[in-house]
């Protein structure tokens, strides 16, 4: 098996999330065949619940056994619980309010009502991630991470030219004076992300292009952090045509 990074195809936006969520669906099966549970880390952004909502609109979504999967994020904006734009708010709408599965199998960040100011709801987060540590590591093993693509690169709150893509001494950082709003955010950092057996980039749109095109031409990961993240198995690009436009031809595979 090759973890070279792969950029599949599709025509539009719509069979986009349709053939991540049968993808994802039948990834799990066969996690699950293999292990007792799967952690899964979930993204925001535009693609974010779009993939979670074709995911419940498929039928063989009932073939899980979704007790045994655990969902955490990759980042949230820090924003009152229940808030439209938080990110987990975002995936219960989508999805995951729909599923019976016990409240420890999601791990949501803490919200900016929660009492907590923002660097010790990092410090909360890390603790949480901390108590599912496997293998020496300070964080659950993450079979699939899900991650978004901001059209200056970003990827969960880690934004370019700003140090935070370099920390690796902790697994949770805050995210202050964020160029995207909220301006307050936590984030989980590139180590963490990188630990994944599987990353997966989901983006659409022609406003995605020159970052992706960018980031498979070899750009830093200062200039564009998506340039920074490789899951440790494989790392999947899907993306839509529009998103693809300046990729370079010999690393697509068209998905259609
Ligand atoms: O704010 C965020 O943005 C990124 C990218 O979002 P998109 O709307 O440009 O696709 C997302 O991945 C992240 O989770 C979110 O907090």
């Amino acid at each position: 098996m090759t973890n070279e990074r792969r950029v599949l195809v599709h025509p539009d936006k719509g069979s986009l999330a349709g053939s991540v969520a049968a993808r994802f669906i039948t990834k799990l099966l066969d996690i699950l065949d293999t292990q007792a549970v799967a952690h899964v880390v979930l993204t925001g952004g535009s693609m974010g619940g779009t993939v979670l909502a074709a995911v419940g609109a498929s039928p063989a979504h009932t073939s899980i056994d979704w007790s045994r999967v655990h969902f955490w994020w990759g980042d949230e904006r820090w924003l009152p619980a229940g808030d439209a734009e938080r990110n987990d708010e975002q995936a219960r709408v989508a999805f995951l309010g729909e599923l019976d599965i016990p409240d420890g199998n999601t791990h949501p960040f803490p919200a900016s009502d929660s009492g907590l100011e923002l660097d010790a709801a990092a410090e909360v987060y890390a603790a949480e991630l901390a108590s599912h540590g496997v293998d020496g590591l300070a964080h659950p093993l993450f079979d699939i991470t899900f991650l978004g693509v901001g059209p200056d690169g970003h990827i969960a709150s880690l934004f370019p030219h700003r140090s935070d893509i370099q920390v690796v001494d902790r697994t949770v950082i805050p995210v202050r004076n964020s160029p995207k709003p909220p301006p307050e955010r936590l984030s989980l950092t590139r180590p963490v992300l990188n630990s994944s057996q599987r990353v997966w980039f989901v983006l659409a749109g022609a406003d995605k292009a020159s970052a992706l095109g960018l980031a498979l031409a070899g750009a830093s990961r200062d200039e564009v952090p998506v340039a920074g993240i490789k899951g440790r198995r494989r790392t999947v690009f899907f993306v839509d045509a529009d998103a693809a436009s300046e990729v370079p031809e010999s690393l697509i595979a068209r998905d259609y």
